[in-house]
């Protein structure tokens, strides 16, 4: 059984993508987004991830951009990976002919497997939870609204940190869990100490599933 992805997003400087790195974060975030306190321009984020080695994946978050912005933060960071937060449709998403995560906005009622078959074309679904603003708000949602059969990856998100994301992990069994709020000291200021024990704790909940899986 392959180990849980981790993302670490919204890093705004350069201490705290080595503090992801050191952790073992397989991909950080940069959120391109300018109504977010973590919002970063892509010449910023093209210097931030020089920093990071081979093997760990550059996402790039947009709400509702154009074609132009995307278009820029393409050209600074070339082998980003594209995560749409707002309102996008697939061809929205497809536009670019990159690899994208499509998140998607839980509550109850929403229905997850007609979402997902909407955006088939997504390497993986993100499951945040419904807040205003679009995102990064460190709400949970509630998990048992997740059906058991969702055709996509999934990527687990809204409200995690290192106290609830065993408990996801072992609940949900995602492909990936993705942390902002959780491993901050405030808004775009993240903790290495926090993202230190989030990423154990995800070693922790893999560990236990191999357990599970030889017993
Ligand atoms: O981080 C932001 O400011 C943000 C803004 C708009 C949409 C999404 C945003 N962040 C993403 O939201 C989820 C959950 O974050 P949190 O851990 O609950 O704070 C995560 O994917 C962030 O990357």
């Amino acid at each position: 059984m392959s180990r849980t992805r981790i993302k670490i997003c919204g890093l705004t400087r350069e201490a705290d993508v080595l503090a992801a790195v050191a952790a073992g974060a397989d991909a950080v975030g940069f959120v391109f987004y300018a109504k977010s306190a973590r919002f970063v321009s892509p010449a910023r984020a093209a210097e931030l991830a020089r920093l990071l080695p081979p093997f760990v994946t550059p996402v790039g978050l947009f709400v509702n951009a154009s074609e132009a912005e995307v278009q820029a933060a393409l050209a600074a960071l070339p082998n980003m990976l594209l995560q749409f937060h707002g309102d996008e449709s697939a061809a929205d998403c497809e536009r670019y002919g990159r690899p994208y995560l499509r998140a998607a906005r839980m509550e109850p009622g929403f229905d997850l497997l007609d979402y997902a078959q909407q955006f088939s074309t997504a390497q993986a679904i993100l499951l945040d939870a419904h807040v205003e603003g679009y995102g990064g708000g460190g709400k949970v949602f509630d998990w048992s609204l997740i059906p058991k059969n969702v055709p996509s990856p999934v990527v687990l998100s809204g409200g995690l940190h290192a106290g609830n994301v065993l408990t996801g992990v072992l609940q949900v069994r995602p492909t990936a869990v993705d942390v902002s709020s959780g491993v901050e000291q405030a808004k775009g200021l993240k903790d290495a100490a926090l993202i230190q024990q989030f990423c154990a704790a995800v070693r922790e909940a893999d560990a236990e599933m191999a357990r599970q899986n030889c017993a």
